[in-house]
Order: structure tokens, then sequence, then C-alpha cells
């Protein structure tokens, strides 16, 4: 059987004998659409994923260059409430990647790049799901991201959960999964996308305590189209009770893992005579996987199912391993010393730094966003391990925050204005301030 390898055409030659980029090879030539403008002006701190906190704010405009008239490219977009960020990764610094490597969250052991959102990947592209705030002309602006100041944005998609959330054929009871209560674990620092809204319920903000089941968490767990928001918003309200405890209704339940068996053969490349085998293999698999059904707790390091209600009900099911839900440490209690508090109180409007917030709308805000970061301990497992007494230091809108952190905590010590700020106005420009 041919390959996909095997059929890839040269690269056309270009008159003085390089090989040109073209779309046949996979070779892109990429553009961004524009610079993004946020509120995370460098790496350190930056939360790991767009779930984490949920003022963070930014502001995309296409560029002219793109589209003569940006907001044509814009037209309708405004109806959805979740778009798809891809990005690059333009602050990996040497482009340098490996086949294995040790994400946060797995403590220090390492795994496959492509089972990880490692920024460190072959092609250096991100994807985030961030919240729709509005459109406005040319420019969008976005919320619950984890985007530096300057990333090239190369395309926004929207989020449509019919198509970007996998749904179990059947409803969950029909998986002979059965929801257990006590055994649900707070998935406090997920890196997941789709499934986790949770994380902002539980990193301390404002509506944070909210229970299960409330508008909030509801929200979380649906595509909220304007066109289709009450409406949704109606019909989750009236799912069952069982289907939205614990917010996400992640099971109590793990998965034995039957996964390498059957991912061996999504390895290769498949060909129509493979596919037969392909689909029997697939069957196989979700048919084990349904097998391999064992209480969670019993078998350490197995994958977990995680379902929600979707739209019309049914229910959207997918399949992460356990180390992706289970944060290497707990969210960290995040305190602010006396001077802490006073500083953050110059930087509100009218203090005595006689500046204001360019992306949070209030000081509560921002210490909200404040809380958010360091709750989900964004500190690398090198520093974790080896750096545990020394200071941390981010910058989040106009404020820089100097933090330590101690045993389940994080505690921000001072907060000034950031020296270096950023022009906001034009992203180009922004970004030869930054000295991208
Ligand atoms: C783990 S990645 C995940 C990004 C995206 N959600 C994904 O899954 O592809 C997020 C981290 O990338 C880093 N980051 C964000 N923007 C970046 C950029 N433009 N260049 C390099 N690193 C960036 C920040 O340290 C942030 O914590």
């Amino acid at each position: 059987m041919r390959g996909v390898a095997e059929r890839r055409p040269c690269a056309p030659a270009a008159p003085c004998g390089c090989a040109q980029p073209a779309l046949e090879t996979g070779n892109l030539l990429t553009e961004p659409i524009g610079y993004l403008e946020s509120c995370f002006s460098a790496k350190n701190g930056t939360p790991r994923q767009p779930s984490i906190c949920r003022n963070s704010r930014a502001c995309l405009k296409i560029r002219k260059s793109i589209f003569n008239n940006p907001e044509h490219s814009l037209m309708g977009l405004e109806q959805f409430s979740h778009v798809w960020i891809l990005f690059v990764f333009h602050k990996n610094g040497h482009l340098s990647y490996k086949a294995k490597v040790q994400p946060p969250r797995l403590n220090g052991a390492k795994t496959g790049v492509f089972s990880t959102r490692s920024p460190h990947r072959p092609n250096a592209i991100g994807l985030t799901l961030a919240r729709l705030e509005k459109v406005e002309g040319g420019a969008v602006y976005l919320s619950g991201i984890d985007m530096i100041h300057g990333t090239p944005v190369l395309d926004i998609k929207p989020y449509i959960a019919d198509y970007d959330s996998p749904r179990s054929e059947e409803p969950l009871g029909a998986l002979n999964v059965q929801s257990n209560h006590h055994q649900l674990r707070p998935a406090s620092q997920s890196d997941g996308t789709a499934d986790t809204c949770d994380q902002r319920l539980l990193s301390g903000c404002g509506k944070a305590q909210q229970g299960p089941g409330t508008e909030e968490n509801l929200q979380c767990l649906e595509d909220r189209t304007a066109e289709g928001n009450s409406q949704k918003s109606r019909d989750s309200a009236e799912a069952p009770h069982t289907l939205l405890e614990d917010g996400e209704r992640t099971v109590g339940l793990a998965l034995e893992s039957s996964r390498s068996d059957g991912m061996g053969v999504a390895e290769e490349q498949v060909g129509p005579q493979d596919l037969k085998s392909f689909l029997d293999e697939g069957t196989e698999r979700s048919r084990s996987m349904d097998l391999a059904l064992v209480p969670q707790g019993s078998s350490a390091g197995t994958p977990w199912p995680s379902c929600h209600a979707g739209t019309t009900g049914r229910v959207t099911c997918s399949v992460v391993p356990t180390w992706v839900k289970e944060a290497p440490a707990a969210s960290l209690h995040v305190r602010f010393t006396p001077h802490a508090e006073l500083d953050l109180r110059k930087l509100s409007p009218g203090g005595a730094a006689q500046v204001s917030f360019r992306y949070f709308e209030s000081t509560e805000e921002a210490k909200c966003a404040i809380e958010a970061v360091l709750s989900a301990d964004p500190r690398s497992v090198y520093r974790r391990k080896l750096c545990q007494d020394r200071l941390f230091f981010f910058t989040v809108d106009i404020a820089h925050v100097t933090c330590w952190f101690g045993d389940g905590f994080a505690e921000v010590l001072r907060i000034k204005l950031a020296s270096e700020l950023v022009e906001m106005t034009d992203p180009e420009e922004s970004l030869v301030a930054l000295g991208s």
C-alpha cells in the first residue's frame, strides 16, 4: 500500500533552484492575521491553559495587510461565545524540540510530546480556546487566554460544541459507568481545554465558590452561541440533577489502560486496505475500554472518563490520562501580605500610582487574576523542586508581582507598577517595543 509519505510530491523549485514552500508538501508559509495584545507580558506567570484565569484578557486586531477591511472577516463571529485561536509560540527561543517532554503536571516524569500541550513541538503552534468577549470593527476581544503579549496569531475559528466536543454514542449509563460522588476528585489544575471550566470555579475567584449546577457552572458546560444561549441554559437547567453534579460530571471511575494496543494502529499511515482492520481494532478498543472500566483508584495512572451534558441533553464524553486531571500538588492557597494589599490599592484608579489597569476592569478583578495564576502553581518542575525558596516574579497587566511559595500556599509580597509598560495601541509597534 502506498502511504501518504510516498505520494508526497517534490517541492517545486524556484528559478533560483531553491525548493519553494508549497501547500502540497505541507510547507505552509504563514502570515499572522494579527499580533495579540495580552495582559501577560512574559511567559513567567502566564497560565498554562486558558481555563486557569478567567479574567485574563487580550485583544486581537486583524491586520490590514491581511484584509483591506478587517471587519468584513469578523462578520458573524460575534454570534459565538468561544473561539479557537491558533498561534505561534514565538518566544520559544531556539527552536528545539524533543520527542519526550516533562509536563509540569507529571512532576518530572516524561511523556511523548504529542500527548502534551508543550510549547516545544516540531511546529511551534499553539491552540487556545478563548472566550469571545466582543467583536468591534476589525478587533476581537478575548478572555481566558494563556498567550503572551505580541503572540503572532495565525487563525481564529469558532468553537462549535457539536463539532469540537466528542460525544458518546449512547448516554453515559449505557457505557456502564456509574457516577460515584464520593470518588470524584477535583480537577484543580486541568490542562485540558473543553472539559476544564471547573478550574475557574476552584480558583478562588469571586464567583468560584458557587456550588455545582449554578448558572456559572452551567455556562461553562454549554456551547453558548448567541442564538442558542438562553435556550441552552434552560435545557441544561432542566437536565437531571445527576448530570450536573460536580460541574463537568467527572465520573469517579478509571479506565483500565487499553490504549497502548489500539494506539499503535493510529500511529501508522492508514490507507484503504488498512481501514477495515483499523475500524475493527477501533471497535475492539472501545469495546475493551467499556469492559475495562474499573473503580477509580484501583489502577493508578490509568485514563478516566470525563463527561458532561451537551447542548442537546446528550452526553459528551472524552477520556484523558489521570495525570492530566490530577495536579502534582493540590491547588495552592493564595494570600496577600498587608503590604501587597496596599500596593494593589495604589494601582487602582485614583490610587497613588495615578495609573489604571488596561485589561482588568477593577482592582478586584486584578486580584482575582493574580490569585488564579498563583493557585495553579505557575512554577516549572525545576523551580518547584530545586529553587523552592526563590522569589517568583510575574507581570500581569500593569502589575509586577513578587511572591514566594510555601507548603500548599503562595504569598504575594509586593505589587509594583510594571516598569516596561508596552504601548498597546498598535500591535506591530508593540512588537518593536517588546524587542521581538
Ligand atoms: C502550555 S502552553 C499551552 C498553550 C495552548 N493552550 C496550547 O495548548 O497549545 C501555555 C504556555 O505557553 C507559554 N506561551 C504563551 N504564549 C507564548 C508565546 N507566544 N511564545 C512562547 N511561549 C508562550 C506560556 O508560558 C504559557 O504558560
